[in-house]
């Protein structure tokens, strides 16, 4: 295991628990009376449109933004109480690794330990087994001594995602990880994240492209101007924009419909992905490069 459950919550302690709560700059909310439980184990995506508060919801509760409302639990403790921040991990948004300071896939990756350990203490066996094991995770164990610059966007992703797992969070969140990457390397990263699953981590993804993330999500969130719009099963989602898509078709051409429907009522068009898709991409990511 690359990641593991809390030690301190049991299955009925929420790993993420917000009640009413604000998060946003300078005194200013931005996203606005959010409560949302995640539950050890959850994977849950974070939807929206540009600007809904997203960012600003995921950068609260890694303390990088104010807390300006409501009850914040994480991991069991106050927000404001919780001191040792390498049990959440973070996979920022389109971030890249820059070419201007040469270090290994290793080195990277290590740097994720930094945080949790003392700066005294100088990395042990089971560090480095814990580095290596992150990076057969998201599949790059061959490529541990490689230059970082030398990786594709992609691969740079997953050095990233190995980075956050390398402190062995008890929440990983993923700011938007299959953004601008070609289809190829979003099915590597999906193929990542399904693993991840596999493992029991709990993740918090904000994403654009659900499609890429069918068969690993258990809930999706929906934020709309700075508000949690919608909270349910990926199935339920589905059905909500499918009814939405038959309302507008239904205003717009009477009461035909122009595309199958399926038995139980859902239709092709959700614009989701998720309907009528098994998971994809069971199985290894090794020998798929990008
Ligand atoms: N550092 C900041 N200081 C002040 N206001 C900010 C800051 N970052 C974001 N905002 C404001 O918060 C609003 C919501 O931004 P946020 O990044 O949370 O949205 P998002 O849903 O993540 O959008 P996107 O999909 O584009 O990433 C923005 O309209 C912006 O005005």
């Amino acid at each position: 295991m690359t990641a593991q459950a809390s030690t301190t919550s049991t299955p009925t302690t929420p790993a993420i628990d917000l009640r009413r709560v604000s998060f946003g700059y300078a005194g200013k909310p931005v996203a606005e009376d959010v409560s949302l439980a995640i539950h050890p184990g959850e994977v849950v995506a974070l939807l929206g449109p540009n600007g809904s508060g997203k960012s600003t919801l995921v950068r609260g509760l890694l303390g990088l933004n104010d807390h300006l409302a409501g009850e914040a639990i994480v991991l069991g403790t106050p927000l404001a109480d919780l001191h040792d921040r390498s049990r959440l991990g973070y996979v920022p948004q389109r971030h890249t690794l820059s070419g201007s300071v040469r270090s290994t896939v290793r080195e990277v990756i290590a740097t994720g330990q930094l945080a949790s350990r003392p700066w005294w203490r100088r990395a042990t066996q089971e560090d480095r087994e814990t580095v290596h094991r992150a990076a057969d995770t998201v599949g790059l164990a061959d490529r541990l001594e490689a230059d970082v610059a030398t990786l594709s966007g992609g691969q740079q992703r997953r050095v990233l995602i190995a980075r956050a797992l390398a402190a062995q969070p008890d929440v990983l969140i993923m700011d938007e990880p299959t953004a601008g990457v070609d289809a190829a390397n979003q099915d590597v990263l999906a193929a990542v994240m399904h693993r991840l699953a596999g493992l029991g981590v709990t993740m918090l993804i904000v994403t654009h492209e659900l499609a890429a993330l069918r068969g690993i999500v258990d809930r999706i969130v929906e934020m709309d101007s700075g508000h949690v719009s919608f909270d349910g099963t990926p199935l339920a989602y589905a059905e909500r924009q499918a009814s939405v898509s038959r309302a507008a078709d239904a205003g717009g051409h009477g009461h035909h419909h122009h595309y199958d429907e399926h038995e139980d009522g859902t239709d092709e068009r959700d614009g989701t992905g998720l309907v009528g898709g098994m998971g994809p991409l069971d199985g290894s990511v090794e020998g798929r490069t990008g």
